[in-house]
Formats: structure tokens, sequence, C-alpha cells
């Protein structure tokens, strides 16, 4: 559960991190803004600099500790990111040694219009990243998007290709389209790319004025729920097992089968803008 307290929310997800590893979890995903109320009035204030040090970013410090002391993977849900006078919406990743493997700054904003049910415009404040964040670690490869992003199979297209294990997407759908496409998505990107899809949202809160869907899960290659939640807070803890992605590639080739000779990705914006 995320609050306005700022504080609260660092050592919130503290314990939550301590509990999760306590009871066996080697990698640990956190939600999308987990130190602030999702909303474009907030990310300016709960912002940090995360590349300026500990004092300037103590949500990353706190989860740089946490996987040092802890020897887990962490991947950081995501916060709002100050850098260079622009504000992102960034997750971080780190090792089970305290470092910061990589930052992934959300690619695709979350700028949708759906009258009378939901509005929200996120490059009022933020600015999208540019580059696809695919990582190595302790516990496999892993592409990371955030919540959006998890609309653009082709995002998930190229991690599949970069030989990820696993896409982590922390998230916040909305009452509106999370009944219908949270979960739905992420059996689709699982079961195209044939991988591991792990997403994680804040818990709803009905007083706040942008209500997340929840429903954090875990799905596996063949498309199959293998964890999940309601909308309450919970900690969900599932086995990951990489050995079955080879098997179930050899069952449904789908990856051999592809007919690049007939069609292929194309980013039509850009050879529009040509
Ligand atoms: N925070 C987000 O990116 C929300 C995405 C969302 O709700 C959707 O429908 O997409």
């Amino acid at each position: 559960s995320v609050t306005p307290d700022k504080d609260r929310n660092i050592a919130h997800a503290r314990s939550a991190i301590q509990d999760a590893a306590s009871k066996g979890a080697q990698l640990v995903l956190l939600p999308e803004i987990w130190n602030s109320p999702y909303s474009n009035d907030s990310f300016p204030v709960y912002a940090e600099d995360i590349d300026a040090g500990a004092d300037a970013s103590p949500s990353t410090a706190m989860l740089s500790e946490l996987s040092r002391f802890l020897k887990i993977t962490i991947v950081g849900g995501s916060i709002p990111e100050l850098s260079g006078g622009r504000l992102y919406n960034t997750c971080c990743v780190f090792g089970t040694d305290g470092k910061l493997l990589a930052k992934h700054r959300k690619i695709h904003l979350f700028d949708i219009d759906i009258p009378g049910k939901i509005t929200f415009i996120e490059s009022k404040t933020l600015t999208a990243g540019e580059t696809p964040t695919i990582v190595d670690t302790e516990v496999g490869r892993i592409g990371i998007g955030i919540c959006y992003d998890i609309r653009f199979p082709e995002l998930a297209m190229i991690y599949a290709a970069r030989g990820a294990h696993l896409l982590c997407y922390p998230g916040a759908f909305n009452m509106t389209t999370g009944p219908l496409h949270w979960e739905l998505l992420q059996r689709a990107r699982a079961t195209d790319n044939q991988l591991y899809v792990a997403t994680c949202s804040p818990a709803r809160d009905t007083g706040s004025g942008y209500v997340a869907w929840g429903h954090s899960t875990l799905v596996g290659p063949f498309g199959e729920v293998l964890a999940t939640t309601e909308h309450d807070e919970a900690i969900i803890i599932a086995e990951i097992d990489y050995s079955i992605l080879e098997q179930r590639r050899t069952n449904l080739p789908v990856t051999k089968q592809r007919r690049g000779d007939l069609y292929q990705v194309v980013d039509f914006q850009r050879l529009n803008s040509q």
C-alpha cells in the first residue's frame, strides 16, 4: 500500500522486502510508484535524483542496502526520478551486492482519455525514457517495462530475442482497463514470447485520486497464471523454473516457425517521419 507519507512508504517497503526475503524470495519486485501517490501533482514533489547518492535518493538507498544485506535481487518497482531538470518514471534493479545493475525509464508514457472513465496524461510532468532495459542478474536475464510499457508487444519481443527469461512490469492499472486488460496482457506477453512475466501493483486505495486495480501476478511461459492476488496488500511468492523454458519452446516452436520472410516489425512512425 502507498500513502502520501514518503517516509512511511519507504519503511513499509523495507519491511515487506524483509518479510519476502525471510520467506525465501531471491528476487523481489515492487509496484509502480511505490514511494509517492500516483499523480502528476505528486511526481515533482516526491522525485529523487537517483544518480546523486544516498542522501538525494532515500528510496533507492534503502533498496541498495537491503539487496546487499539480504543478498537478494530487487527489481525496485518505480519512483519519480529527477534528472537534468526532467522527471521520469524509473525502475532501478539492484544485484545481490547492492549495486545498481540497471535503470529503466518508462518508455511509453500513460496518456489516455476514456471519457467519463479514466483520463491520465503522464506527459504533463514526465519525460519518456529512450532505451529498452535488459539486465543480467543472479536470478536470470530480466527485461524491464513499467505498466503501460506492457501494451507494446514489440518491447517484449525485443527482450525475448535478446534472451530474457523473465519480464518484470511494475504497474498500476486502473479500474476501467484493469479488469479487462491487466491479466490478458501479461498472459499474452508470456505466451507470445514463451517466458515468465511478473507484475506488481500497489494495493487498491479507493480514497486516493488514482485507484489502482491491484492483482499482482506471476505468469509462466505457457500463459499459465502461477500466482496472483486480489487488490488488498499482500506478498505473493512463487517458484520460477527456467528449465521449462526450453521445453516449452521445443514443444511449441513458434520462434523457429516465424515467417520473417513474410512479415517483420516495422516502426511506421519513424518511417513516416523520415
Ligand atoms: N500507470 C500506467 O501506466 C497505467 C496503465 C494502464 O492503466 C493501462 O490501461 O494501460
